[in-house]
């Protein structure tokens, strides 16, 4: 083979079709479309998946790999770009890489791996590349996919196309509105898992009782108010995934019931003795620093080496602005389906050099105002620096509604340190009620 590997490089030109229909024979074995690419980066043979995906390549002039995937002069190495063949001369191995590829169906990311097949002298003679295209996340305007195509969203995708296939655990960090939870969303729409639920449970101010019941359901009479038998969302979530939604808000004590539900699968009704079991895929988020919890005491550490067996950071907004444009035309378009609004570059630009403190949810509201605001179906800079203003209105009103609310509080312990903790005196001085003062202290 390696004979007539080496012969076929020299006498590519004269008889490429007949020796290439043998590569492309070989290649239909990968039921996924694979490319045979030298080490020049020229593609010698496709399958039949790849021509079916990617379309034919034009077999009379030679073709390179970075100009038929990239529409790039040069390979993606020189261009500033990961190049997984090149990360595979290197090491020698299977290299795997996430890219954004053109295709008949526009830009789309694709999940490459890339395979060397190196001769009985230990000489990589070629590369086998597989091309999966990636559906959870899209480079151009979508209807419901995650949508981007910066250096931080890529990388984003890549993790969550390696763990989606995987039964791991996976704990998704990021601030509020960055999208953690289309995150989940899209690892469990790309398991195996995708044909059955995914429940969410938000995590946040739920109490003792409240948590038990709607994770793990009641049965009637198990307490008052309990009038019917509940199914818990741990039992919907059977055979499918169970997102936990501010897993850093769960009370300290609540934790440990959660961990022996992760260890065994197993769970009780409340209010029943029989014990349940339940199949589940675990995906946790939080926009907390759980370790610190761990260190602080605040989170058990158990729990936390449990949920976090594959961690993945989802990106600010701020360290994504070269995605603001795209994201801005995607989300307009899912606000508003008729296509008629447009939004200018300065526009664009004015939102690149805004601070999202609330990330991509923080924008959608922004596009909500300004479709409420504009008086014209072009959304200029005017309009977003309008609907930016309201915001810090309601940023500096809320600053002094925190110093107002904390210097009632200063104002009232004051008053309590004069009548020596009286409450009675004290709501009198004060003008108030005691029941207020009560509330007021909490
Ligand atoms: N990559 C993306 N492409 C398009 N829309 C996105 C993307 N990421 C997030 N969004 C949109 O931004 C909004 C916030 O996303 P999501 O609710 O998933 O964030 P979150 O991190 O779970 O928020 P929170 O921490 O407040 O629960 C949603 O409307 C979601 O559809």
């Amino acid at each position: 083979m390696t004979i007539m590997l080496t012969k076929m490089e020299s006498v590519m030109q004269i008889n490429l079709n007949d020796i290439n229909n043998d590569f492309a024979t070989m290649l239909n074995a990968y039921d996924c479309p694979a490319i045979l690419v030298t080490p020049k980066y020229q593609i010698l043979a496709s399958n039949q998946r790849y021509i079916e995906n990617f379309g034919a390549i034009d077999q009379g002039q030679p073709a390179y790999c970075y100009k038929v995937s990239h529409n790039n002069e040069v390979p993606c190495d020189q261009a500033g770009e990961a190049c997984p063949l090149y990360a595979a001369s290197i090491s020698r191995r299977k290299e795997r890489v996430l890219h954004i590829h053109h295709s008949p169906r526009g830009k789309e990311h694709v999940d490459i791996e890339i395979l060397p097949i190196l001769d009985d002298k230990g000489e990589i003679k070629f590369f086998v590349e597989l091309l999966k295209s990636v559906t959870l996340a899209k480079p151009k305007i979508g209807n419901n996919e995650m949508v981007g195509a910066s250096p931080a969203f890529n990388q984003l995708v890549e993790n969550i196309t390696r763990v989606a296939p995987t039964e791991a655990s996976v704990l998704l960090v990021g601030d509020t509105g960055t999208g953690k939870e289309i995150a989940a969303s899209a690892i469990h729409l790309a398991s195996h898992r995708k044909t059955q639920p995914m429940v969410i449970l938000e995590c946040s101010g739920l109490t003792e009782t409240l948590f038990e019941s709607e994770l793990f359901g009641h049965i009637k009479g198990a307490f008052t108010g309990a009038t019917y038998n509940k199914h818990g969302l741990v039992e919907v979530a059977n055979g499918g995934t169970l997102f936990l939604d501010e897993i850093g808000d769960v009370p300290y004590e609540l934790q440990i019931k959660l961990l022996r539900l992760i260890e065994t699968g197993t769970y009780r009704s409340v209010g029943s003795r029989e014990t349940k079991r339940s199949d589940f895929r675990l995906i946790c988020a939080t926009h907390q620093d759980i370790f610190s919890m761990v260190e602080r005491g605040e989170f058990r550490r158990d729990l936390y080496y449990r949920i976090n067996v594959f961690p993945i950071h989802i990106p600010s907004l701020n360290n994504r602005k070269d995605d603001i444009a795209l994201l801005t035309t995607a989300i307009l378009q899912r606000i508003d389906d008729s296509g008629r609004y447009s939004v200018t570059d300065s526009a664009i630009s004015l939102l690149k050099n805004h601070d999202f403190k609330g990330n991509i949810r923080e924008l959608r509201n922004i596009l909500s105002r300004a479709l409420v605001l504009a008086n014209t179906q072009i959304i200029d800079e005017n309009v977003i620096k309008s609907c930016l203003e309201i915001d810090r209105k309601i940023e500096n009103n809320s600053k002094y509604m925190i110093d107002l609310k904390s210097n009632e509080q200063r104002y009232l312990q004051r008053l309590l340190e004069c009548v020596n903790g009286d409450k009675d005196k004290a709501a009198a001085l004060a003008g108030i009620s005691t029941r207020s003062l009560y509330r007021k202290l909490q």
